[in-house]
């Protein structure tokens, strides 16, 4: 058989006018990912009630095209939208155009080296994700393998999955192993808030079977003192992780809470890191026993590898946030990714349906908690011709 290894001709990149897609966070009203969750934005009142209130959804979503100089096109969705197109399209696309469609490495090292003096994280990490996973896609195509065997092959039959949700209790009659809740109060919101967190807590515990996990996503929104006593408040209650309690940048926070966390109870955190430097430094600095990269965010699979290696050789596990099918592909392949996160995306997180719905076609969710990725070549996922793209920048 021979392998097909064309050059790469053209880099797009698009964004999407349809709610939803990559940009999950960006639902009609009345969806509970946007009913009221603690943020860092929480300290003040006006922002309490929506996170859309303060912006989380202006990215927008972001479509990457790489297309081969034999016709065959790849492609990935992420978040980012008009500024990261604008970065993919003036600046990142030189790199791209020309180069081995097989020559991922390099590609990656020219994007990050070029983008250091504004970028090392963030947006520009996104779009260099977006395009990185493209690529993949791509030499999956002209490979016709997926992804995952080109990252190793699984190391299991099936993927099983914990669900993201206000509701953990319709989760766990759903097949899912835990299911993660947002927290809905932050400091500022005092004694009644803590108590209203810990009874939320309390009353899911009641809701849900003992071997049923449950975990707390704190979304950035707390401080070391809170979050400490939150832990406490919640001790023997099967809470197996605190996820992202404190800023991405608070190291030594995070490290101080993982001490004073309640035996059993583990630190999560990592969803908005990037670079397997910010990583190493969560490592270094023992701040979390799991991790939690977004593929789509923390500089795509090429740097996940990297991220998924240093957390191994640590004994750390590697539970990516979100990203759908782009962190199954690689989930399946690792021992230390044991499980992965799903999340629920109806309105009232009470039935299953794609994370990144309506932008792809065929993407894969999770049935009676548990999933077999299909051997198609690439991600395996089409875009749905019905999402219209516009292409703000050509280059
Ligand atoms: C539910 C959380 O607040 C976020 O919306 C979600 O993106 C995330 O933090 C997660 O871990 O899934
Ligand atoms: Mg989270």
């Amino acid at each position: 058989m021979s392998v097909r290894n064309p050059r790469i001709r053209h880099l797009r990149a698009y964004t999407v006018d349809a709610q939803g897609g990559a940009d999950y966070h960006d639902q009609p009203a009345g969806h509970w990912i946007d009913d009221h969750i603690a943020t860092p934005m929480s300290v003040y009142p006006e922002y309490r009630q929506s996170r859309q209130s303060f912006g989380i959804d202006v990215l927008g979503s972001l479509v990457v095209e790489a297309e081969a100089d034999d016709g065959t096109v790849g492609f990935a969705v992420t978040t980012g939208g008009e500024p990261a197109a604008w970065i993919i399209e003036n600046h990142l696309a030189r790199f791209v155009e020309g180069a081995p469609a097989a020559g991922l490495e390099r590609i990656w090292d020219q994007m990050y080296r070029s983008t250091l003096f504004y970028g090392r994280k963030g947006l520009v990490l996104n779009a260099i994700s977006g395009v990185d996973l493209a690529l993949w896609d791509l030499l999956g195509k002209l490979r016709e393998q997926p992804v995952h065997a080109l990252l190793g092959g699984p190391v299991r039959e099936e993927q099983v999955f914990y669900a993201t949700g206000a509701r953990p209790d319709l989760a766990e009659s759903m097949g899912f192993i835990g299911g993660k809740m947002p927290l809905r109060h932050g400091p500022a919101e005092g004694e009644e808030g803590l108590r209203a967190n810990v009874e939320a807590m309390t009353s899911m515990r009641e809701r849900v079977g003992d071997d049923f996990f449950l975990a707390y996503d704190c979304w950035m929104s707390l401080d070391v003192p809170y979050a400490t006593r939150l832990g406490h408040r919640l001790a023997g209650q099967g809470v197996r992780w605190i996820e992202e309690a404190l800023p991405p940048d608070d190291y030594w926070g995070y490290a101080e809470l993982r001490r004073n966390l309640p035996p059993g109870m583990l630190t999560s955190t990592g969803e908005h890191e990037a670079g397997r430097l910010g990583f190493r430094l969560l490592l270094d600095m023992d701040c979390a026993d799991i991790l939690q990269p977004d593929v789509g965010w923390c500089g795509g699979l090429t740097e996940l590898v990297k991220i998924s290696a240093l957390a191994d050789a640590h004994g750390k596990l590697v539970v990516p946030h979100g990203s759908s099918v782009y962190s199954y592909h690689f989930v399946i392949t690792r021992h230390n990714s044991p499980f992965a996160e799903f999340l629920m995306m109806a309105p009232q997180a009470d039935e299953v349906v794609p994370m990144f719905s309506p932008l792809l076609l065929d993407e894969p969710v999770p049935v009676g908690g548990r999933l077999t990725l299909p051997d198609t070549p690439g991600f395996g996922v089409r875009l749905n011709p019905e999402c219209a793209l516009r292409r703000p920048f050509q280059h």
